[in-house]
C-alpha cells in the first residue's frame, strides 16, 4: 500500500495522510517533507493503526516530496512517544520533535574541506612560511584550525593553499567518534561493588527489562560501580544512555569516563553547536554512539540499539522538565527501557520516595552501597541553632560555623558553604520609601547581582544596571540589600578571613565547560581554602581535602507550600554534606537552622534516613500524595488578566464532579505573573485507581477558550508555583 499517514511536526495539526510516489518506499518512522498548502512541512510515518485520522480517497491524496535520508525511528521509540504524550497530556508532534532535535541531522551526511601538507614548498620560503610548514607537520584541519596550531593567520596559510603547498581534502562532516575501550582501566572493585557490578552485569547479559534502584551513600563508588555494566554493554555492542541532571557535573563526568574506557563518551545537551549536535545525534541514530552521556533531552534520541540506561543523581528535581512537555526524564527513562527491553540503573545516595517505594513493593529492584569507598566514614553532623547562636546584623554565619572555618584554615584543608541563592541579594529596597525593584514581568523580587552590578529576574532572565537612585523617590544612596545570597556570603568570609582564597560556585561563575573544569581542578589542586556554591557543589563532586561543610540556611527550603519540600530539603542538605570527608580525614557537617526540631532537620541530624523516609512516606499517605495518590495541575494564562480570569472561570463551571478525584482551584497560581502572562491554577488530586489523564483531557476539551489563553498540564507536578 503505497498510502502513509504523518505525525506531522506541528502540535496544531492532527495526523495527516498522503500518497508514496511510485517506486519510494518508507516504512514506519521514516523521516519525510510533505507539502501542506503551499508549504512543506517535516512529519514522520505513524503506525496507521495507531494514529487514528480521516479517511479520504485515495485519489485526493498529495505525493510526499522526500524520504530524509536518516534511519526510520525505532518501533520502540514511536511507543515512547505515545507513552510519553497520553501520560504528561501533550501534543504528540511536541513529543516527537524531540526525537528529531538537530535540524542538520535530517539532511543526511555532508562533506567539508580540510587543509594538509601537499609535501610541495612555497617559491619564496620566509621565516613565517617554514615555521608554519614545520608546525603543521601531521596535522589536518580547517584553515582556522591550522591558523590556530602554526600560530599564523588564515591569510598566511591561504597564500600557502595558492602555491600549493597546502592542499585541500574532503571529509565527512560527521567524523566517527573515538571507540571507548572497555578494558581500558577496570577499577578494582571492592566486595560490596563487585556483588552490585555482577548483578547488574547479569541484568545486560539477560537482555530484557530491569528497573534498579542503585542505593548507595555519598562516596560509595556508585559511578565506578555502574560503569562495569557499561563496559559490559559496549563489549555487547550495543549502546549505553547515562543521563546526568547537569551540564555542570559532565566535566567531572567525562574524565572519569575517559581515564576508564580510555576514550571521551559522545556528549547530549541543549548548549552543544549545531555541528555537534548533528555529528552526536548521526552516530545515535547510526548505533556507533557507543556511550551517550547528556542532560534529560538526550531521552528521546533515536538510539539505534540501546542496552543499557542509568540515571545518575536520580532524586534530582532538573529531571523535571517545567515548560513545553512536562516530563519528568526519571520516569520516561524506564519506560523507555522497558520499551526498548533492557536494564535501567536510577543511581541515587537519596532516592525519590516514589522510587524507595517501587523497591518497596518490589517493582524495581534495591542494590545497595551501604558504605563509602576506601574505608572513609560519612561526616558528623551537627545542628547550629540560629535562634540562640545568632550572627552580627547584617551576617549569616554563626559563631560555631565561623569557628569551624578557622579551624579547617588553620590546618590547611578546605570548606564549603552551601546556600542555594545566587547573587547578593534576594531582595532590595529603597531606605526612604519602602520601594521595592520588583520584576516588570514576574511577580518576583529582582536578585541583586553585585559581580556583574545589576538586578536581575531568576524567573524570566530580565536584567538592568542596578540604579545610582532610586526610581520611585528620586534619592541616592539610599538602596538596601535583603537577605543574602551566595556572594554576599563570599564577602563576609573574606572580611572575616582575608587571606582565605575563596571560590564562588554557581550558575554564574561556573556557566562554560572550561569554567567547571578550572574550578574542579583548583579544588583538587588545593589552590582553594573556601568553596561557597549554590545546589550546583551539592553533587558529584569529590574533593578529597574537603572536611567541613557548612549548610547557611537549611530552613530555606522548607518554605513555601511546596509538595516535596521537606524531601527536597532532606537531598539536598544530605548531597552537600556527602561533600565532606570523602578522602583520608574525616568530615564534619554543621546545619544553620531555626527550627531543629522540624523533622526533616532532626533526621539529618540524626543522619536517620529511615526515620525520615518513613515520617514522609506517612505524611503523604495521609494527604493521598504521590506516590499514593496522584496530582496534577492546569494552568491557565494569557497576557491579559481578565481572559486568564474568564478562563480559569469558565473551565471551574464545568469541573467533572467524580468519585476519588478532587479539583482545588482556580485560584491565582503563587508566581500570578511570570513573563508577561498573568496565571491562574487548578490542582487535581486523584486516587491510583482514577483515569487521570482521561478526566482532564475530557475536561479542558470541554471549553473553547479564546485564542490568548494557554492552556499547560502538569501531570506529576514538582514546581507548584
Ligand atoms: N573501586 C574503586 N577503585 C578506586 N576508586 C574508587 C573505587 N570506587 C570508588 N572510587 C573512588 O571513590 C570516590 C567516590 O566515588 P563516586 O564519586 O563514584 O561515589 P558516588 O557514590 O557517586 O558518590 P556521590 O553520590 O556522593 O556522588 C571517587 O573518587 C572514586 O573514583
Ligand atoms: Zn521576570
Amino acid at each position: 500500500m503505497n498510502r502513509i499517514r504523518l505525525l506531522v511536526l506541528n502540535a496544531a495539526l492532527g495526523p495527516l495522510d498522503y500518497r508514496l510516489p511510485d517506486g519510494v518506499g518508507a516504512p514506519a518512522g521514516s523521516v519525510v517533507i510533505a507539502p501542506l498548502g503551499p508549504r512543506k512541512v517535516t512529519g514522520i510515518v505513524w503506525d496507521e493503526s495507531r494514529l487514528p485520522g480521516e479517511d479520504i480517497a485515495f485519489e485526493r491524496l498529495r505525493p510526499i516530496v522526500e524520504v530524509l535520508p536518516v534511519p526510520p525511528l525505532p518501533a520502540a521509540l514511536r511507543r515512547l512517544i505515545e507513552w510519553t504524550a497520553d501520560y504528561y497530556c501533550a501534543p504528540l508532534a511536541s513529543v516527537a520533535r524531540m526525537a528529531l532535535s538537530s535540524g542538520g541531522a535530517l539532511g543526511g551526511p555532508a562533506t567539508m574541506t580540510e587543509y594538509r601538507l601537499s609535501g610541495g614548498l612555497p617559491e619564496r620560503m620566509t621565516a613565517q612560511r617554514l615555521a608554519a610548514i614545520e608546525a603543521l607537520e601531521g596535522e589536518q584541519g580547517t584553515i582556522r584550525e591550522l591558523a590556530g596550531i602554526a600560530g599564523v593567520s588564515g591569510g598566511v596559510l591561504r597564500g600557502l593553499v595558492n602555491q600549493g603547498v597546502i592542499e585541500p581534502v574532503t571529509v565527512a562532516i560527521d567524523r566517527p567518534y573515538p571507540p571507548a575501550d572497555p578494558d581500558h582501566a577496570p577499577p578494582d572493585l571492592s566486595p560490596e561493588q563487585s556483588t552490585v557490578a555482577a548483578r547488574l552485569i547479569d541484568a545486560v547479559r539477560a537482555g530484557a527489562f530491569a528497573p534498579f534502584l542503585l542505593d548507595g551513600v555519598t562516596g560509595s563508588g556508585k559511578t565506578e560501580t555502574y560503569f562495569e555494566p557499561v563496559a559490559e554493554t559496549i563489549r555487547s555492542g550495543k549502546q549505553v544512555l547515562v543521563l546526568l541532571p547537569e551540564i555542570a557535573l559532565t566535566e567531572n563526568f567525562l574524565a572519569r569516563f575517559a581515564a576508564r574506557f580510555g576514550a571521551p563518551p559522545v556528549l547530549w545537551h541543549s548548549s552543544l553547536k549545531s555541528t555537534e549536535r548533528r555529528r552526536a545525534w548521526r552516530a545515535i541514530a547510526d548505533g556507533s554512539a557507543q556511550v551517550v552521556v547528556g542532560a534529560r533531552s538526550a531521552l528521546f534520541l533515536p538510539y539505534a540499539d540501546l542496552g543499557l540506561i542509568v540515571v545518575d543523581e536520580a532524586h534530582e528535581v532538573s529531571f523535571k522538565q517545567d515548560d513545553g512537555v512536562r516530563y519528568n526524564a526519571r520516569d520516561v527513562s524506564v519506560m523507555r527501557a522497558r520499551f526498548e527491553g533492557v536494564p535501567v540503573v536510577l543511581a541515587s545516595a537519596t532516592p525519590a520516595l516514589e522510587s524507595l517505594h517501587m523497591a518497596e513493593i518490589g517493582v524495581y529492584e534495591k542494590l545497595e552501597l551501604p558504605s563509602r569507598f576506601g574505608g572513609a566514614s560519612l561526616p558528623k553532623v551537627r545542628l547550629v541553632n540560629l535562634t540562640e547562636e545568632k550572627p552580627g546584623s547584617q551576617r549569616w554565619l554563626a559563631r560555631p560555623l565561623v569557628d569551624a572555618l578557622r579551624e579547617r584554615l588553620e590546618k590547611g584543608e578546605q570548606s564549603l558553604l552551601f546556600l542555594n541563592r545566587r547573587g547578593y541579594a534576594p531582595l532590595t529596597l529603597c531606605r526612604n520609601c519602602g520601594h521595592r525593584f520588583k520584576c516588570p514581568s514576574c511577580s518576583a523580587w529582582l536578585v541583586e547581582h553585585r559581580l556583574s552590578a545589576r538586578l536581575a529576574c531568576h524567573h524570566c532572565g530580565f536584567e538592568t544596571r542596578v540604579p545610582d537612585a532610586c526610581p520611585e523617590c528620586g534619592e541616592s544612596d539610599c538602596l538596601v540589600a535583603c537577605g543574602p545570597g551566595v556572594e554576599r556570603i563570599a564577602d563576609e568570609v573574606r572580611d572575616l578571613f582575608p587571606q582565605a582564597r575563596i571560590a564562588l560556585a554557581t550558575s554564574d561563575t561556573l556557566n562554560t565547560p572550561e569554567r567547571a573544569a578550572e574550578f574542579i581542578a583548583q579544588a583538587e589542586g588545593k589552590a582553594i581554602d573556601i568553596i561557597i556554591g549554590t545546589q550546583l557543589v551539592t553533587k558529584g563532586f569529590h574533593f578529597p581535602e574537603l572536611t567541613l561543610v557548612g549548610v547557611v540556611d537549611a530552613d530555606l527550603g522548607l518554605e513555601g507550600g511546596d509538595l516535596r519540600a521537606a524531601e527536597r530539603t532532606y537531598s539536598q542538605v544530605a548531597q552537600v554534606a556527602g561533600r565532606a570527608g570523602r578522602g583520608a580525614k574525616p568530615g564534619e557537617v554543621l546545619i544553620q537552622t531555626r527550627h531543629p526540631d522540624a523533622p526533616v532537620i532532626a533526621a539529618l541530624a540524626d543522619g536517620d534516613r529511615d526515620a525520615f523516609y518513613a515520617a514522609e512516606t506517612q505524611g503523604r499517605r495521609d494527604a493521598g500524595a504521590p506516590p499514593f495518590g496522584r496530582w496534577a495541575a492546569i494552568i491557565l494564562s494569557s497576557e491579559d488578566e481578565r481572559e486568564a480570569r474568564e478562563a480559569a472561570v469558565r473551565l471551574g463551571d464545568v469541573r467533572p464532579r467524580l468519585e476519588g478525584v478532587q479539583i482545588l482551584g482556580p485560584a491565582p497560581a503563587p508566581l500570578a505573573l511570570l513573563r508577561g502572562r498573568y496565571r491562574y491554577r487548578f490542582l487535581v488530586n486523584a486516587r491510583r485507581s482514577a483515569n487521570l489523564q482521561g478526566v482532564l483531557r475530557d475536561w479542558i476539551a470541554s471549553v473553547n477558550f479564546a485564542p490568548g489563553v494557554r492552556v499547560g498540564v502538569d501531570v506529576d507536578p514538582y514546581s507548584f508555583v
